[in-house]
């Protein structure tokens, strides 16, 4: 479970526009939705510990990795975090297994994490030799590679036609029962995780 209660003056062109979110996930997934500018992303990239909170406290599992009174601040690396980036963010010098490879030593766990993104024909394969949607994919499977206790997905699913994003979205169920996991997904279309989301949190 994790505990967000943060605040974040955004950076906006007009005006001020204060981020505040005060709320608990628990595992399973919960689903974002907001205007575009509400601050999705910077909510995910502050519970990434991409981005510091001006105040507040966020907790994973009663561990404190965000306390601004406290003055405790984890690093990204040591908060353990399966992130999809709306970018995708891929290294483009690297083929579609060496990008698992770089997360995860496990090859049973890779090969399975390949077939379950329809990638196993293309582990061979740089990103710019792939589709968006392919692309996309190995975003996810990159993510999930790190078997993470927490994953944040920033509209993990935008390049996928819905026959894919189905498929996958069934794996990725199974998959985050398995490893226990809490996941927050972000979509401007909240019909596209009905079938999953257990929770939402809509930032206005
Ligand atoms: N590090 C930061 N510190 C403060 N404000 C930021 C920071 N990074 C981005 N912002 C601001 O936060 C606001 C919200 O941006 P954000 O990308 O979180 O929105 P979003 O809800 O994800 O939008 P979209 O749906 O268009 O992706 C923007 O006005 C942006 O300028």
């Amino acid at each position: 479970m994790i505990a967000v209660d943060i605040e974040k003056k955004l950076k906006a062109y007009s005006g001020q526009q204060v981020l505040k979110i005060k709320k608990e996930f628990g595992t399973g997934v919960t689903g974002i939705t907001g205007p575009s500018g509400a601050g999705k992303t910077t909510l995910l990239k502050m519970i990434a510990g991409l981005i510091v909170p001006d105040t507040g406290s966020i907790s994973f599992n009663n561990v404190s990795w965000f306390n601004s009174s406290l003055k405790i601040n984890l690093s990204p690396q040591q908060r353990h975090i399966g992130f999809v980036f709306q970018d995708y963010a891929l290294f483009p010098n690297m083929t579609v297994r060496q990008h698992l490879e770089y997360a995860s030593t496990d090859a049973g766990w890779i090969n399975r994490l390949l077939k379950l993104g329809g990638l196993e024909d293309f582990a061979t394969h740089k990103p710019d030799y792939l589709s968006g949607g392919q692309q996309q994919r190995l975003a996810i499977l990159r993510a999930l590679a790190i078997k993470p206790k927490l994953l944040l997905m920033d509209e993990p699913f935008s390049a996928l036609d819905s026959k894919t994003k189905a498929g996958l979205i069934t794996h990725l169920q199974k998959l985050f029962t398995e490893l226990g996991a809490t996941a927050l997904i972000v979509s401007h279309n909240p019909k596209e995780i009905d079938g999953i989301s257990t929770d939402s949190l809509e930032i206005k």
